[in-house]
């Protein structure tokens, strides 16, 4: 028997309802849900009580005493999927999650570490260099969470002992599949991005840019068909309005552009490279310093203001068109196309660069390589659909 066969069995028995749905092992995206008979839009397909839900209420008390107060709930739901044994009530649920390996491949926060740099000679680059800048600044903030979270670990001195790699694997393995659940206790007590909860089966699903509805009330969480799946069809639901940098950090993967309706490339490594100290300065005193971006149809207003100045407005013209939210009229729109063609041709050879280096690394796993160069591939196409676009 499949482990998910015995995964549905033991959540049947705590009252979860599958309609239409089960889960399947897909190629390249681990365990997905894919509808075994044609569904209706607005079919309930999928319904969790919230007695089934793994929460902070549910984490032993033990482990709750033990931790030092205001320890995060990603922190120790984490923690207490790390203490479970194979003797654990939830070891049905447990059996199915993706292995230590397959986290440590597709996260970059699992990704190899900085070397030993008193070898000589010194150690290769990081992969994690090669992320895209929203994606290593994302990067960055899961290492500050993470440092929290296995700092108010380790002061948890009475309890058995983990290893930070083991709490690595479940803090991210956490990561990828809590669920936003409110109710008036956290609502009053946890901060946003806290009122977090596990939920069996619903897990299960993978992303795509629009999916399934996913809904919460006081007795349940239920998921309805967002339209109609013919029968073997995965069904999906949406994480989030995510670009591919985003999914790539969070998640571990990246969807192809033309399924990513939320994709967008960062355009800051082109653009702030063009700006003279004295543009920056009155760019940063205007709120306009960075954030560029452009996506598969325009490119952001942000841009478009900061490019209004290379352009060679006046200032004092340029602060009244921002001030008026005015575009300066036609022919200033044409050469502020003009000046992005050039800056993108000049971009599109530093991605080159980026993808030659990529292909030519032997660091870390083939995935990691692989993914990481894909996301660049998309950038470049991205560079060039813009540049066709706009190009005389
Ligand atoms: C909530 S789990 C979904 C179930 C998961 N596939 C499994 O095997 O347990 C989230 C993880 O599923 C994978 N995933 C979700 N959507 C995906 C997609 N569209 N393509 C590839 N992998 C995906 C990623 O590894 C992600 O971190």
């Amino acid at each position: 028997m499949e482990v998910y066969d015995e995964l549905l069995r033991w959540a049947q028995d705590r009252g979860v309802e599958l309609h239409g749905v089960a889960p399947r092992s897909i190629p390249g995206r681990g365990i997905g849900m894919v509808a075994t008979k044609p569904l209706k839009a607005n079919e309930r397909i999928l319904l969790v009580p919230t007695s089934a839900l793994r929460t902070i209420d549910t984490v032993r008390p033990k482990l709750k005493a033990a931790l030092p107060k205001g320890t995060k709930v990603h922190a120790t739901l984490a923690a207490d999927l790390a203490l479970d044994k194979p003797t654990s009530k939830y070891w049905p649920w447990n059996a199915v999650v993706p292995s230590r390996e397959s986290i440590t491949a597709s996260l970059p926060l699992a990704w190899p570490a900085a070397g030993d740099h008193s070898r000589l000679p010194p150690p290769p680059p990081l992969l994690t260099k090669y992320l895209p800048k929203p994606a290593l600044a994302l990067l960055h903030k899961q290492q500050s969470n993470f440092t929290r979270d296995w700092t108010a670990i380790q002061q948890a001195s009475s309890l058995p002992t983990i290893t930070r790699q083991e709490y690595l694997h479940f803090w991210l393995l956490t990561n990828t599949r809590t669920f936003y659940h409110e109710t008036r206790r956290t609502a009053a007590t946890l901060a946003r991005d806290d009122r977090m909860v596990l939920q069996p089966v619903a897990d299960l699903f993978n992303h795509a840019d629009a999916g399934c509805e996913v809904a919460f009330g006081a007795a349940s969480f239920t998921v309805t068909a967002d339209r109609a799946y013919a029968e073997g069809e995965e069904v999906y639901i949406c994480y989030g309005q995510h670009a591919n940098d985003f999914l790539l950090v969070e998640y571990g993967f990246v969807l192809p552009p033309a399924q990513n309706r939320w994709d967008e490339v960062c355009l800051d490594d082109a653009v702030l490279p063009e700006l003279s100290e004295r543009f920056r300065g009155v760019l940063e005193a205007k709120g306009f310093l960075g954030g560029y971006v452009l996506d598969a149809r325009t490119v952001c207003y942000r841009t478009q203001v900061a490019l209004r100045l290379l352009a060679g407005v006046p200032v004092g013209e340029w602060e009244r068109l921002v001030e008026e939210g005015e575009d300066g009229g036609k022919v200033l729109q044409g050469k502020v196309d003009g000046l992005l063609v050039r800056i993108l041709n000049k971009y599109r050879g530093t991605v080159e660069g980026t993808i030659r280096e990529l292909e030519g690394l032997e660091v870390g796993q083939p995935y990691q390589r692989e993914v990481l160069c894909t996301r660049w591939q998309q950038i470049r196409t991205l560079i060039d659909q813009t540049i066709e676009r706009l190009g005389p």
